[in-house]
């Protein structure tokens, strides 16, 4: 078997344009876009581009997009202030604070202090609860934009075996759950799992969120299998690389995700769609 190409290029393009539908019919309805204000503390050059995209993906949506740009040597205190004055703006509907964070400043104090209603990362304890009871509101855009992936493969969930590796907040954990909800059998594997590759195997749907390039290997995957790479790893060229020994899988999967041009699309994309949910939610229209 030889793999299709599971384009998230192409399927976040389509993403955006229902976003900007909705964003239309949000600004006629209530007289103003919705607002998405991320904030960047530091100079990261990949975090500084990552933010800049996310800015400019809001802009084309027709949503109002700022980008904050705080110096590396940003107290927690003066950044908390920020998130403060964003949650109490009326035109703010979705706050997004790029990770990672300087190391003077506390991730889980920051995180915390979000207003759930406008957190599009879906980071909060509120929103990780709440997908965890069954009750999603925000779904960080990792596993979100993954599970729409799936949808657009055509994979049928209900009673499939999916193995995740990785356990982040961020991506495995919201990922199991998304997936558990759909009723697959999930298994949430990582990078102390001993045989890795024997529960791989099993895997009629395989998430890889690791962060170790090409750690997954082409008789690791199952005939059939769908495998999304969330991977986002610089190689020692300096070329982007999956998780996923891509070439090797490629001719044993149904359906596998590239890297670039899989996941990192989706998220963004993902994140202009919580925006406007957020947005909707919050003029009691969600
Ligand atoms: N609060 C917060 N939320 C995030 O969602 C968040 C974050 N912090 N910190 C950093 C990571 C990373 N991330 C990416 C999103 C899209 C691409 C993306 O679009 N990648 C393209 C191109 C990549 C390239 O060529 O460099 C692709 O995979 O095709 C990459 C990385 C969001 N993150
Ligand atoms: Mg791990």
């Amino acid at each position: 078997m030889t793999a299709q190409i599971l384009d998230g290029k192409a399927i976040a393009q389509k993403v955006r344009l229902e976003v900007r539908e909705g964003v239309a019919r949000f600004s006629a309805a209530h007289g103003r876009p919705p607002g998405l204000d991320v904030l960047l503390v530091g100079e990261d050059p990949a975090s500084v581009i990552y933010t800049r995209n996310k800015e400019k993906a809001s802009h084309e949506v027709g949503m109002r997009g700022r980008l904050h740009r705080l110096s590396a040597d940003t107290t927690e205190e003066e950044l908390l202030g920020k998130i403060a004055a964003l949650n109490t703006d009326p035109s703010v509907d979705g706050i997004l604070v790029q990770l990672p964070l300087p190391k003077q400043i506390r991730e889980a104090r920051v995180l915390d202090a979000v207003d759930p209603a406008k957190d599009v990362d879906g980071f909060h304890p509120v929103n990780a609860g709440l997908l965890a009871t069954g009750r999603p509101a925000l779904v960080p855009c990792t596993p979100k934009g993954s599970m729409r992936l799936l949808a657009e493969a055509g994979a049928h969930l209900a009673g499939a075996r999916a193995v995740v590796v990785g356990r982040s907040n961020i991506v495995g954990k919201p990922m199991a759950q998304l997936l558990l909800a759909a009723h697959a059998t999930v298994t949430l594997a990582h990078s102390r799992t001993r045989d890795l590759g024997a529960v791989c195997r099993e895997a009629d749907i395989l998430v890889a969120a690791v962060g170790r390039t090409r750690l997954i290997q082409g008789d690791w995957i199952k005939d059939g299998a769908i495998v999304i790479d969330v991977g986002m790893n610089r190689d020692d060229d300096g070329k982007l690389a999956g998780d996923v020994d891509f070439d090797a899988a490629r001719s044993r999967a149904s359906w596998i995700t590239p890297v670039p041009g899989g996941v990192g699309p989706m998220t963004i994309a993902t994140l202009l769609e919580n925006t406007l949910h957020a947005a909707r939610a919050r003029v009691g229209d969600g």
